[in-house]
């Protein structure tokens, strides 16, 4: 039996023919059925990665927003000091001072007082130039030797003079041991309550 479909004749046995005559008027609906399906699948694929994408963006976007949106957050992050070494002095590197410390007799120029002395902001304050003092986690120091050990420089040290330097020093090296360090430089404890 001749089929004549699209310009082309098509030669099938009788047997089918019924078939192929069904399957020649399913096909024309089956052909874009079956692309439907396919094109659907590549749409439905193609907009799964569409979403996909803005769902990653959006979810870049969430986080941007709840890390830097609220004021809370904002004070979380916390720029780390700018750390600014300067190269010791020959003489004057930190085995040196710890060789002094040892051997100089009076670094905390206490002239036999007691370093138990309670010592008021006000007598700190005094003590800017010559003999420089600070106050460092409630205690007070006399640092007038030790600025030219000092690895962060002298220029910076002195800021401390005269003053409380605690949150100074904290935010800069937290983790230094002052307290070894300027153990032979202590004058006395300040006075809280003047
Ligand atoms: C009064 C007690 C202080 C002591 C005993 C002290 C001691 C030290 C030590 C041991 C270092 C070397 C740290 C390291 O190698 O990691 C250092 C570095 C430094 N210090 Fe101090 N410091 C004092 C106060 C201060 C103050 C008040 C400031 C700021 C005004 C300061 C600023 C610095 C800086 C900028 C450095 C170099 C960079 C760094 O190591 O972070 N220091 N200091």
């Amino acid at each position: 039996m001749k089929v004549r479909k699209s310009g082309k004749v098509l030669y099938v046995s009788p047997e089918v023919a019924s078939q192929e005559d069904n399957d020649y008027l399913e096909s024309p609906k089956a052909i874009p059925i079956v692309n439907k399906v396919a094109l659907e699948d590549k749409i439905c694929h193609d907009e799964n990665l569409v979403i996909n994408k803005t769902s990653s963006k959006e979810i870049a976007e969430m986080s941007r927003t709840s890390l830097i949106g609220s004021e809370e957050q904002k004070h979380e992050v916390r720029k780390p000091a700018v750390r600014a070494k300067v190269p010791f002095e020959k003489g004057y590197s930190q085995m040196d001072w710890l060789k002094l410390t040892k051997t100089h007799p009076d670094l905390a120029g206490l002239k036999g007082q007691s370093n138990r002395r309670l010592i008021t902001m006000d007598e700190v304050s005094q003590h800017k130039d010559g003999s420089i003092w600070t106050v460092l986690k409630g205690r007070v120091y006399n640092i007038s030797l030790y600025l030219k050990f000092h690895p962060g420089g002298a220029d910076m040290l002195m800021k401390a003079a005269g003053r409380d330097c605690t949150s100074l020093f904290n935010k800069y090296h937290a983790w230094v041991n002052a307290e070894f360090l300027l153990e032979k430089c202590l004058v006395g404890v300040l006075d809280n309550n003047p």
